[in-house]
């Protein structure tokens, strides 16, 4: 795969991105573009290839072919918060990172994510949401100018996924990066992101804007019409959706 120096006009941009394996096509020629500090959620059925997508962008698939163009400064997070367990939180945090300066970047970052005082702790002794937040702050600490969410709130219950929300909104709207976020979560798509894609067989089946300002209200007309719109795509059945967590069944 060709990896292109991003201009400043793009978030992040794919031409031709194929990845097969085996005879299975997973990406078929995807051209996808984002703008700078684009927010974008990517929904697809279990096994559509998002991980995949998100997985080429972050520089970790070397046999992803078609070219890609990406900012250097980019993180991941994914569902699991993979902290190294005999490293504290701060040192999880300045992973790689030497020096006063990166302490204190790392301090900061788990200011931002309400983790102040957790500097010394085990990761073992954080909750689910603490250590979530936690691998939020050791991406953060890089100031990526693309950040890869990977399912990051769905092993979490629903209060605390809710929490995750409102700080990943603020947390974005504070540094900017341009974010795709790879969720099973109609709902949280619409709630967060500035454009929706549904990944289909490989292929873009649908990509929509959301204009609606925030704070966004699921019981809200345009909210339920984009809901609505999406469940269809993704072929659920409305009434399943609401029993099942608004989620894409697996
Ligand atoms: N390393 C691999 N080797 C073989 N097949 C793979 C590999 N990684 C992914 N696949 C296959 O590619 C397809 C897409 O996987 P991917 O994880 O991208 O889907 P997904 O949309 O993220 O699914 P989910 O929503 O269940 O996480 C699946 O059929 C998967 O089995």
């Amino acid at each position: 795969m060709a990896a292109g120096t991003v201009s400043t006009q793009v978030g992040f941009q794919t031409r031709g991105l194929t990845r097969s394996f085996g005879p299975r096509e997973v990406l078929r020629d995807l051209d996808l573009r984002a703008a700078p500090g684009e927010f974008v959620a990517l929904l697809g059925r279990s096994g559509s290839g998002k991980s995949t997508l998100l997985r080429a962008l972050a520089g970790l698939d070397p046999d992803a072919g078609g070219d890609l163009f990406v900012p250097p400064r980019r993180a991941v997070v994914f569902q699991d918060p993979r902290l190294l367990p005999w490293k504290s939180v701060l040192d999880n945090v300045t992973l790689g990172q030497r020096g006063a300066a990166a302490v204190e970047r790392g301090q900061t970052a788990l200011r931002e994510v309400g983790l102040d005082g957790h500097e010394r702790d085990w990761p073992k002794t954080l909750s689910g949401g603490e250590a979530q937040r936690a691998a939020l702050a050791r991406a953060l600490v890089r100031e990526p100018r693309l950040l890869l969410l990977d399912e990051p709130f769905g092993a979490l219950d629903a209060l605390t996924r809710i929490r995750m929300h409102a700080l990943v909104q603020e947390l974005c709207s504070r540094h900017g990066p341009t974010v795709l976020l790879v969720t099973h979560d109609v709902d949280e798509a619409i709630l967060l992101a500035d454009r929706v894609l549904v990944l289909t067989d490989g292929r873009l089946s649908l990509d929509l804007q959301v204009e609606l300002p925030h704070p966004r209200l699921r019981g809200d007309g345009a909210f339920t019409a984009l809901r609505t719109r999406l469940l269809r795509e993704l072929g659920i059945d409305e009434s399943a959706a609401g029993i099942h967590h608004e989620g894409v069944p697996s």
